[in-house]
């Protein structure tokens, strides 16, 4: 097995993607997960550029990430300076990680036009910076703009490598910068780049943008071709489109091709987990369709998938999603056919009841017609499978609701929502009032005290989440709103759903459900 270095540059190279910002905190957690995951080389940032990426070099010292070795990211020395008086070679030293990297340029278009150098004195620049940094530390040499170069003026691109190898670079790192290669010119590359450093110990290595969104294939591609490291960050994200995406390219050596060994052959089972993280200290959404850990990854919807899944998951799966961390999901919508309904109402034991199946498919395919949408309600379909099963006990009856709201006054500075609720809980009858920050908070307030009397488990639910979408009907008409709740207790969280011409009514109809789920899952122990 060939073993495949891979290295990170999220903290780098990712937070130079639009909207990304880490805090100090956020880069010293990500190294952390990086470094159970058993990522080998983390790169920090970026020391010259600002004091967080300098702090963030001192504090990392502090912590245990195994094997992986920490690398601080410059360029070389600016054209007219020598390489010890750069305040740039200086900072990469001060950072003191055990390895540095240093960029840079082998197309020589960029390096007369943008550095305005000679040829030969963007190789001085190279082989100089190289060796200054070598006297302390390993260095990694990224080939800016490789592949463009390697076009336009092969002969001087590889110049550019041998200087940072002359120099003393342990690794030669070869930059699709502008993301614009195509897989069988990457593997051209990098064989005739192997060939040039076949008898000396270089290690090629490999860095993907994905403009032309061929990173993963190009990463792979240059693997094949004799490449041993793979730079790229978590999801993907990184400068105008991303650079390759780490979670693909780890999934797929170790998984899908044979003969490469990544991370030290550990197992991939927390690499969904990574991935959520990242996503949620970097304050994005996670991207849904995002291969192998992506929420929709192994979400399954057509009626005739689900149906082929339930004799073999393999059918419509290329991994077992567990290998990776995530889960197979099974949808339910107007595609459905009876196989979605059974796989998702086996719990009940309600299979075999091929009527109660074709009803609440009827019912589901009608629902979603007006507006519902079950796949991220499933408490809301649970309700719905109890209800036409005959199972479902009604915990409180609503017998009206009543809203008042209004613009701020003297004693509401963001205006005010005040709701009465009239319930029928047993033989009693409940009649309520609350004020709330809003008409639904309002509701929720009111309906927590008319029933947290004869149900005290209601105080530790919570509401975590609300969502108001505008869809069309299908007479195409009148507008609905669907409203999504998400609400939560110690131990689960569950979503329902509202859908009404009248976003009250929707909001009054999503809180509803979410208050039986409650109540169905402490009656069954749960
Ligand atoms: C392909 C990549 O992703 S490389 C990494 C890119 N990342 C970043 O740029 C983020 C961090 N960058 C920064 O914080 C700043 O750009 C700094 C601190 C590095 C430099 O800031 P400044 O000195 O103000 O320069 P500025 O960013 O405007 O321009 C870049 C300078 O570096 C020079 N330069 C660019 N590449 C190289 C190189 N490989 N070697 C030497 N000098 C270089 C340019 O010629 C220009 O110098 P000049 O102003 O003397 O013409
Ligand atoms: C080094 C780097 O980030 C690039 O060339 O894309």
């Amino acid at each position: 097995m060939r073993p495949i270095e891979i290295y990170d540059t999220t903290l780098r190279d990712g937070t130079q993607g639009e909207g990304i910002s880490f805090s100090l905190q956020d880069k010293l957690n990500i190294a952390k997960r990086l470094g159970e995951m058993g990522i080998q080389f983390i790169e920090g940032g970026y020391p010259l550029s600002n004091e967080k990426d300098t702090a963030f070099f001192q504090e990392v010292r502090k912590l245990d990430l195994g094997d992986a070795k920490v690398c601080a990211f410059g360029m070389t020395r600016r054209r007219s300076m020598k390489a010890a008086d750069d305040p740039g070679m200086k900072a990469l030293l001060a950072a003191e990680t055990p390895v540095c990297t240093m960029v840079g340029k082998s197309w020589d278009f960029q390096a007369t036009e943008v550095l305005g150098a000679t040829l030969d004195e963007n190789l001085a620049m190279i082989g100089e910076s190289v060796a200054f940094l070598k006297q302390q530390r390993d260095v990694i040499f990224d080939a800016e703009h490789f592949f463009d170069g390697w076009k336009a003026n092969p002969d001087y691109a590889m110049k550019t490598l041998d200087a940072a190898v002359q120099g003393g670079a342990g690794w030669v790192v070869l930059c699709d910068t502008n993301g614009g290669t195509l897989p069988e010119e990457v593997a051209m590359a990098v064989a005739k780049v192997k060939e040039l450093f076949k008898d000396r110990s270089v290690v090629v290595g490999i860095h993907c943008h994905n403009d032309s969104e061929l990173a993963v294939a190009n990463s792979l591609a240059a693997v094949d071709a004799g490449a041993d490291q793979v730079q790229g960050t978590i999801n993907g994200i990184g400068e105008r489109c991303g650079n390759v995406d780490l979670i693909s390219v780890i999934a797929n050596l170790a998984i899908k091709k044979k003969g490469y060994q990544v991370l030290g052959g550990r197992p991939l089972t927390q690499l969904t987990e990574l991935s959520r993280f990242v996503y949620e200290t970097a304050n994005l959404q996670w991207r849904n369709g995002q291969p192998f850990v992506g929420q929709s990854a192994f979400a399954h919807k057509g009626g005739m998938h689900v149906h082929a899944i339930n004799k073999a998951a393999s059918t419509y799966e290329h991994i077992d999603p567990a290998v990776v961390g995530n889960e197979r999901r099974i949808l339910v919508s107007e595609l459905s056919g009876r196989s979605n309904i059974i796989a998702l109402t086996s719990k009940d034991n309600l299979q075999d009841d091929k009527e109660l199946m074709n009803r609440i498919l009827a019912e589901v395919v009608r629902l979603e017609n007006q507006g519902y949408q079950f796949e991220s309600a499933g408490a809301s379909f649970d309700l719905l499978v109890k209800r036409l099963a005959g199972t479902f006990t009604a915990h409180f009856e609503t017998i009206k609701y009543r809203i008042v709201a209004g613009d701020r006054d003297a004693q509401h500075a963001d205006g005010f929502a005040e709701a009465i609720v009239k319930l029928q809980v047993g033989e009693e009858m409940w009649f309520d009032a609350a004020e709330g920050h809003g008409p639904v908070n309002a509701l929720d307030a009111a309906l927590r005290k008319a029933l947290q009397g004869t149900y005290p488990e209601l105080a530790e639910m919570r509401l975590l989440d609300f969502k108001v979408r505008v869809v069309d009907s299908s007479a195409g008409t009148a507008a609905h709103i669907r409203v999504n709740i998400e609400s939560g207790d110690s131990n689960d969280s569950w979503g329902t759903i509202g859908v009404s011409e009248n976003i009250i009514e929707a909001s009054w109809k999503a809180l509803v459900d979410a208050f039986e789920y409650k109540l169905h899952k402490s009656d069954s122990g749960a």
